[in-house]
């Protein structure tokens, strides 16, 4: 776990980047850090492995002080990944990966035969091992990146933006990466991002600063979109906040029922039970008629998701299957919408609730 207590970072020029900061960051979690530009996000991030001295107060890693920590050797224990990967370009993949297993005097063959299996763990061809970083993708650099971060298997991984500098599909696909390497490895992730979409995707719990350095919130995603403290977090969070809440929200105990082959809409199956698409019984093709698109769901996808469904569906009908993509049911647009609305609701009730306090005009 990481913690600060009462942390302060004031520069000779007289910013204060970071104002009092008590905050603690549960093992194995991915914590995302946002707010606007200047808030003090990277400056709270170097100083977990020193390479920024907190000017009062104790972050402590592991239980442990850090300014009481060996600076190399509390470094060996945390991955860093930044924006553009920062990779050696004289060096190839394999020995980029192998930087710091090489440090560490594990000797040639062990470092490359470790940077070969993380090369294969983020997804990258075991050939690009012998290619330069001017040879690779944008989004193949930051795979790199993060794979030498995590060469010699530090409990903590410090993240600062990324996946900024990436097309937004190949952004898609590395957070898809991180959440997946996540679910096996268990790091204790800190992450700096812009992106609250981003945040909201990869983070257990979202800190959001403001400037000067203060923290403001720091809560699990869908409970500061529910509850957001102030028009501030209100404000970062966005207009959609409504429907980033329902990007959360799975489709997990809404009610299905058995999909009917009696209506317009037959959805069609395959023979071992997988949606195939929807026949329009009642055209002039009859059983002839050719399938329209269907995008089954499962319990674990979104209300979001399912709400798209629901509007895409000819038959206004959501599919859903089970874990192996077999039909389990069908449920209907407006129980969706219903479920939808409900959840929407929360989010803005909250809103409401922090309508200014009407007895608070009177001593203005
Ligand atoms: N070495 C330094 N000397 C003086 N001021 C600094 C120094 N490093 C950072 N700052 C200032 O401290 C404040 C916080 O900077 P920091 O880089 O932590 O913000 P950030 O939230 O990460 O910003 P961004 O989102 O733009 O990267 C800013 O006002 C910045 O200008």
């Amino acid at each position: 776990m990481i913690s600060f207590k009462h942390v302060s970072k004031h520069y000779p020029n007289g910013t204060t980047a970071v104002d009092d900061l008590s905050l603690e960051l549960p093992e194995g979690d991915i914590t995302v850090l946002v707010g606007s530009s200047g808030c003090g996000k990277t400056t709270t991030l170097r100083m977990v492995n020193r390479m920024v001295e907190p000017s009062s107060g104790t972050v402590s890693v592991g239980g442990r002080d850090i300014l009481e920590a060996d600076a190399a050797e509390l470094r060996r224990g945390i991955g860093y990944v930044i924006q553009q990967a920062g990779l050696f370009p004289h060096r190839t993949i394999l020995d980029n990966i192998a930087t710091v297993p090489l440090l560490l005097g594990w000797g040639r063959r062990k470092a490359r035969a470790r940077a070969a299996e993380l090369l294969e763990l983020v997804g990258l061809p075991a050939g690009s091992g012998k290619r330069y970083p001017h040879q690779l993708s944008g989004g193949q650099q930051q795979r790199v990146g993060v794979a030498r971060a995590l060469a010699a298997d530090p409990p903590v991984l410090l993240m600062d933006e990324p996946f900024g500098a990436v097309d937004p599909v190949v952004r898609t696909q590395l957070q898809n990466e991180l959440l997946r390497l996540q679910s096996e490895l268990r790091k204790t992730v800190v992450f700096v991002t812009h992106d609250i979409d981003e945040a909201v995707r990869l983070g257990d719990r979202i800190a959001i600063f403001r400037t000067g350095g203060h923290l403001v919130q720091c809560a699990p995603p869908a409970e500061l979109l529910a509850s957001p403290a102030d028009d501030f977090v209100a404000g970062f969070l966005g207009a959609e906040r409504g429907l980033k809440l329902l990007s959360l929200s799975t489709l997990a105990g809404l009610p299905q029922e058995p999909a009917d082959d009696k209506g317009r809409w037959r959805l069609v199956t395959s023979g071992r039970g997988e949606p195939l698409g929807w026949r329009d019984t009642e055209g002039p093709d009859g059983d002839e008629a050719p399938l329209l698109p269907v995008r089954p769901l499962r319990d674990t996808d979104s209300l979001l998701s399912a709400l798209d469904e629901s509007l895409a569906s000819p038959a206004g009908l959501v599919a859903r299957v089970d874990a192996d993509g077999v039909l389990t049911g069908v449920t209907g647009r407006d129980r969706i919408h219903e479920h939808a609305g409900r959840r929407h609701a929360e989010a803005g009730r909250t809103n409401a609730s922090q309508a200014p306090d009407p007895d608070a005009s009177v001593t203005a």
